[in-house]
C-alpha cells in the first residue's frame, strides 16, 4: 500500500508525522478524490508506524467510504480535532507537511499545536511518484490518445476568423467530452501573441499568416496529459517555416537523447544546443520541459540544472519552443515514457507543419 510505503520513507529519514491536504499526493496515497475542499479543513495524518487518520468534514461522508476518519460539522473547530488525532498518532517534531496547503489551514494547525518543526513533503513523495506503474503509465496512455484526437479533430474545424477564447473554450468542451476533463486551461495562442509561453486566450481573431500555437491537455482517472502543436494559417512566411523546422529538430534531440541514467539536463541541453546553434537561443526562454504525472508539472523537471538521473518509468513533457517578441511563437511539446535506452512518446499527433 502506498501509505505504507511513505510511512516506511518516513522511518527512513527520521521523520515522525506527515500532514497531507487534498490533492495529487493525497489522491495518490488514498485513491480518495475529496473535490473543492476550499476553506474546509481536511487532512491525512500519517505516523512512521503506518498508522493513518483523516479529519474530513462532514459534508464529504458519503465520499470516503471505508478509511479511518474523524468528520467534523460546520460551525465546529477542526482544529482541536486534529490535534487530538495528531496526539494519539505521536506526531510532533520534524512533520512533513503538504507543500501546497493552504496557509489559513497551516496557521490554524501552528497555534493549535505548535510542537512541530515542518518539512516539505514532496521531499520524500517525489521519489514515490516519479517512477510510474504499469497501471499508471497504461492511464496516461489513454490522456495522451485523447489529446491526440482533439488535435486531429481540430484539424477539421473551421478556425480562421475564430477568437482564441472561441477557440480555447471548443477545444475545452470536446476534453472534457472525452475524459474526466482538462489538466489545465488550453493555450490557444496567434499570431504575435505567440511569444507569450502562457498566453491566456483572448478576443484576437485568427486569420491568415498566422502561426497558432495550441496547448492543452486531458485528465484520465487523475492522470494528465499536455501536448502542444503549433499551425499555420495560410501559406507562412519564410521565416516561421525556418523557426518552425528548428523547433522540430530541437524536439527530436532532445527525444534521441531519453535513456535510462542520463541526467535531466542532458535532454535539455539537447534541446537547447539545437535552438543555440541556429541562432536562436536567445528567444528559447524556458525549460525543454517537466515531470507529468498526477500534477501537470512535478518532477523530473527538464531544464538546465536537472540533476535527476532517468529511470524506467519516468514520464515527462519535451517542449522546446522558440518565441520572437511582435512576430510569433512556435512550441511542440509531447509527453514522453522512459522504457530502458530509449524514450517512448506517448502523444503521437502529426509534428510536421500543417498548413491550414
Ligand atoms: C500548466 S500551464 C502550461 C502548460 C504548458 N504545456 C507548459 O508546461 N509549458 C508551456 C511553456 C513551458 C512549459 C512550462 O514549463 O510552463
Amino acid at each position: 500500500m502506498r501509505i505504507e510505503k511513505l510511512a516506511a520513507l518516513m522511518e527512513e529519514r527520521g521523520f515522525n508525522g506527515a500532514l497531507i491536504s487534498p490533492g495529487a499526493n493525497f489522491y495518490y496515497l488514498t485513491g480518495i478524490n475529496i473535490h473543492e475542499a476550499g476553506e474546509r479543513l481536511t487532512v491525512l495524518a500519517v505516523n512512521p508506524d503506518g498508522e493513518y487518520h483523516l479529519l474530513a468534514p462532514s459534508l464529504y461522508q458519503n465520499v470516503i467510504g471505508d478509511f479511518p476518519v474523524t468528520f467534523w460539522r460546520d460551525g465546529e473547530n477542526p482544529y482541536s480535532k486534529l490535534e487530538t488525532i495528531m496526539k494519539e498518532l505521536g506526531i510532533r517534531g520534524k512533520v512533513l507537511i503538504e507543500n501546497t496547503m493552504r496557509a489559513d489551514w497551516l496557521i490554524g494547525i501552528f497555534h493549535s499545536r505548535n510542537s512541530f518543526d515542518p518539512y516539505p513533503l514532496s521531499m520524500l513523495m517525489r521519489e514515490l511518484r516519479m517512477r510510474k506503474d504499469e497501471e499508471e503509465l497504461r492511464l496516461m496512455q489513454k490522456a495522451a490518445e485523447v489529446v491526440d484526437r482533439v488535435f486531429e479533430e481540430i484539424l477539421s474545424w473551421d478556425i480562421i476568423g475564430m477568437t482564441e477564447k472561441e477557440l480555447a473554450l471548443r477545444i475545452e468542451l470536446r476534453i472534457r467530452e472525452l475524459s474526466d476533463g482538462i489538466s489545465f486551461e488550453p493555450i490557444v495562442a496567434s499570431g504575435e501573441n505567440g511569444a507569450n509561453p502562457h498566453h491566456e486566450p483572448g478576443d484576437r481573431r485568427i486569420r491568415k499568416g498566422d502561426m497558432v500555437i495550441l496547448d492543452y491537455g486531458a485528465k484520465w482517472k487523475g492522470y494528465c496529459s499536455d501536448i502542444t502543436r503549433t499551425v499555420a494559417i495560410g501559406k507562412p512566411d519564410e521565416k516561421l517555416v525556418e523557426i518552425y523546422e528548428i523547433v522540430k529538430e530541437a524536439q527530436e534531440n532532445a527525444f534521441q537523447a531519453v535513456r535510462e541514467g542520463i541526467k535531466a539536463k542532458e535532454i535539455d541541453r539537447a534541446a537547447r544546443e539545437t535552438i543555440a546553434r541556429a541562432g536562436y537561443g536567445e528567444y528559447f526562454t524556458h525549460r525543454t520541459g517537466h515531470g507529468l504525472g498526477l500534477d501537470v508539472h512535478e518532477e523530473p523537471y527538464i531544464g538546465p540544472d536537472g540533476e535527476v538521473a532517468l529511470e524506467r518509468g519516468m514520464t515527462f513533457t519535451i517542449e522546446p519552443g522558440i518565441y520572437v517578441p511582435g512576430l510569433a511563437g512556435v512550441r511542440i511539446e509531447d509527453d514522453v515514457v522512459v522504457v530502458g535506452d530509449k524514450g517512448e512518446r506517448l502523444t503521437k499527433a502529426n509534428r510536421e507543419l500543417i498548413i491550414l
